[in-house]
């Protein structure tokens, strides 16, 4: 015991950096030794369905996957309550582990939990001076050395970034600089000069971007009619192989190895019913993995998301198998595979039984064997059930001619499942489809919906429901209206329909007239809810509700005895050829004033709110920065730096040093604020501001229109030389000054009473100036 205290306690720190040289994880081999800690009890132990020697053996093969990795030995070590702890087990269990490590001669450790804290890295390594890795760092090694194409490696840079974002504060921590090995971070990132944070932003945002478009091409090249069924499942239980058997695709290689899939790949099969529909194998799930390294595989799993059918494979082979069916149910959760999506389009399919010593009981999901080929029938014909129910497509039986558009679009979406037999200038097909959209197209800008209806009569039984779409005048002369119908299926009425409104000249309410023709829609999703019955806007007929509403018809009933205008004076305003503004000022309501006063007093209390802040803010900074000052080490509080400077500035922070009838400079500061409050404040001040933007904003049209009019402003040149002339006219002398500003030719023309009472003030400074 005292033997081992000495090597945790005493391990130098010349020795724990020379250790760390060699921790790098990248280019080198490692004989590992894996620990499973296993939980004994408390609310971190682990679920009953999990064994811990198959936790165990899994963490191996995890090790044993990579390339240059081997587990040399491998044991469970109980655990109290959690993993939590900084050196997670007690004292007695780690002198066991180091012994351990020494005898298996492993130069490294592996803790199989989900993410070591940076702490707990630290720690571990002071004590077993070997790297330690968790089995996210083991996972992502995984993926970086089996991730094949551009998709699969962004999306693992993507999984990388918040683990390096987790360990930015440790990496600027003074004791782990320059030991970045510790952590498993790449020296791109430690070597780092600028904002770490904001860069890692800036990766994310560009690898998203990278992603996105990725996925763009990837939707130009797909079919949009065609059905997906997603194969998803934990590690290893099967998931390529079983696709491979139903597409018989060559290119899929199934293998005995944990996350042999990185790539989703996506192959087509023919169902019984002639459907074409696309099986797409997924990346494995596994357990204790933090969430995001997961999630990040976002465009992979979005194929899962979208899915019309949900294969969930276990491997009922594998004694834990419940525990793994409920890991995959929660990673689909947290990846937003609601449960009811679940449990419509999810078919459970038990795989390897081939390999049981035991006989599957019979239950709702299927039993098969991908290596026998047992229980494929029943699961191609459910599979194919369950994607009718969720596509709600059906197999008819269409008449067309050959000349129709629409049989070229139903090739081109493969709704066409048996080659069309034809009768003269008909074709006979099979077609597997859903409801039809098409769109009544180049209808004229004016016409309304009621003119379309009244035009087409009534509709055929098979339309389920139609949309009319006005023009956007915007798009002049190319602005049309269009009516969208849709039918229950390529039925004889949308033939005749179509015969009776190809084009066929309809006419505005304008005399505009425009040739109709008619297309099956390109995009045929259509609003499952009927419009009508959809959620109208809450806030609908409810203004009597309204607090504002109630605030103001409180307000008029109190002020209703004094009418505010009467219908005489109304009447009189009318006939009174008013100005502009007077007339302006008519326009103004009860309401409007009432909510226009109420603006301005949310504006005044918002502003002194924000001059508050401002103030606070300013002695916070000054405090701040005066309160790093240190004395004989002694740190001293940013008031007291403040009283200093001012005793030295001979200002007078104390009574005793202020002069006499002098105010102090923070008070005088405090007056100045408290003005520009009250200036602010002020509501005469703020009608003059408003008057003035109002000016600005006046000024600003003009120019506008001066410019969309194509008259040219005056230019500064010929501004500057009548400006000369006028100087010339009239120097700058002090008489001449005073002539043109202030001696009127005409008294009362120029300033009128204002002037005359100017002269009689005996405050006025023109009295003033002509008395000198
Ligand atoms: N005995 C037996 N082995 C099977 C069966 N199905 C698949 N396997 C084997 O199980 C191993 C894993 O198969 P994969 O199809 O690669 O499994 P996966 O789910 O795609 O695995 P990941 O892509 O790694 O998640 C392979 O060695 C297969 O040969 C089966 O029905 N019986
Ligand atoms: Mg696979």
């Amino acid at each position: 015991m005292l033997r081992f205290r000495q090597t945790v306690r005493f391990f130098s720190s010349a020795e724990f950096a020379t250790n760390l040289a060699s921790t790098s994880t990248v280019n080198k081999s490692w004989q590992v030794l894996v620990v499973h800690p296993k939980v004994r009890w408390g609310s971190g132990s682990a679920s009953i369905l999990k064994n811990a020697d198959r936790q165990l053996e899994e963490a191996v093969s995890l090790v044993n996957n990579l390339s240059n990795m081997i587990a040399v030995d491998s044991l469970i070590m109980p655990v109290d309550y959690n993993t939590k702890r900084k050196s997670i087990w007690a004292t007695g269990n780690l002198e066991k582990l180091v012994e351990k490590r020494e005898e298996a001669r492993a130069t490294a450790l592996m803790v199989n939990v989900d993410v070591l804290s940076p702490m707990q890295q630290e720690e571990l390594f002071r004590i077993f001076e070997v790297p330690i890795f968790d089995r996210y760092n083991i996972v992502l090694s995984i993926f970086k050395e089996y991730a094949m194409t551009e998709e699969a490696r962004l999306q693992i840079a993507l999984a990388e970034l918040p683990y390096i974002r987790s360990r930015i504060q440790s990496l600027n921590s003074k004791r782990l600089s320059g030991k970045s090995e510790i952590l498993h971070v790449s020296e791109q990132y430690v070597e780092y000069d600028g904002d770490l944070a904001e860069n890692l932003r800036k990766k994310e945002q560009e690898l998203r971007k990278q992603l996105r478009e990725l996925k763009d091409d990837e939707h130009i090249s797909q079919d949009s009619g065609t059905a997906t069924v997603a194969v998803v499942g934990y590690t290893n239980a099967g998931k390529t192989s079983l696709v491979k058997k139903l597409t018989g695709a060559a290119n899929l290689d199934p293998k005995d190895r944990l996350f042999a899939t990185l790539d989703t790949t996506r192959h087509f099969a023919k169902l019984p019913s002639g459907r074409r529909v696309l099986f797409a194998d997924t990346i494995g799930f596994l357990s204790d993995l933090p969430i995001h390294l997961i999630s990040a595989f976002e465009a992979t799993l979005a194929h899962v998301k979208f899915a019309d059918v949900i294969i969930h494979l276990r491997d009922i082979s594998n004694p834990d198998w419940k525990a793994q069916e409920e890991d995959v149910i929660n990673t689909l959760k947290s990846i937003g595979v609601e449960e009811e999506i679940m449990g419509k389009r999810m078919i459970m399919v038990d795989n390897k039984i081939d390999k049981c010593s035991f006989v599957p009981l019979p239950s709702e999901s299927f039993h098969i064997s991908c290596k026998t080929g047992n229980g494929f029938q029943e699961l191609i014909l459910k599979i194919d059930e369950k994607v009718i129910e969720t596509t709600k497509c059906k197999r008819i039986r269409i008449k067309l001619d050959v000349r129709s558009p629409i049989v070229e679009w139903l090739y081109r979406n493969q709704f066409v499942i048996t080659e069309p037999i034809a009768d003269g200038n008909i074709l006979n097909f099979d077609v597997m489809t859903e409801n039809v959209k098409i769109v009544m197209r180049h209808l004229p800008r004016f016409i309304t919906e009621t003119e379309v209806l009244q035009i087409i009569g009534e509709f055929p039984p098979e339309v389920l429901s139609y949309y009319f779409s006005p023009a956007d005048i915007s798009f002049e002369p190319l602005a049309f209206a269009s009516m969208y119908i849709v039918f229950s299926s390529f039925c004889d009425s949308l033939f005749e329909f179509e015969k009776r409104f190809e084009g066929y000249i309809f006419v505005d309410s304008k005399g505009i007239d425009s040739m109709c023709n008619i297309e099956v829609a390109t995009y045929q999703s259509h609003a499952k809810c009927n419009r009508d019955e959809m959620k109208k806007d809450s806030k609908c007929g409810k203004i009597t509700e309204e607090s504002y509403f109630k605030k103001f018809m409180k307000k008029l009933e109190e002020t209703e005895s004094t009418p505010i205008i009467t219908l005489e004076q109304q009447i009189l305003r009318l006939g009174r050829g008013d100005d502009a503004k007077t007339q302006l000022e008519r326009l103004d309501t009860p309401l409007v004033k009432f909510i226009y006063n109420e603006q301005i007093e949310k504006q005044q209390a918002k502003l002194y709110r924000n001059i508050q802040r401002e103030a606070k803010r300013s002695t916070r900074i000054a405090m701040d920065s005066a309160g790093t000052s240190e004395e004989n080490g002694r740190r001293i509080s940013g008031a007291a730096v403040i009283r200093r400077e001012r005793k030295a500035e001979n200002i007078g922070s104390g009574r005793g040093d202020e002069k006499k009838g002098e105010p102090r400079i923070r008070d005088k500061e405090k007056e100045k604020e408290k003005k520009k409050e009250k200036k602010l404040l002020d509501p005469v001040k703020l009608e003059k501001k408003r008057e003035r933007d109002a000016i600005r904003k006046q000024k600003f049209l003009e120019k506008k229109w001066m410019n969309d009019h194509g008259i040219k402003p005056t230019p500064p040149e010929v501004l500057k030389e009548a400006r000369e002339v006028k100087k010339k006219e009239y120097p700058k002398t002090s008489r001449n000054y005073r002539a043109i500003r202030e001696t009127p030719k005409n008294l009362g023309d120029h300033v009128g009473e204002d002037w005359i009472k100017r002269l009689t003030d005996p405050k006025s400074n023109l009295r003033k100036s002509s008395e000198s």
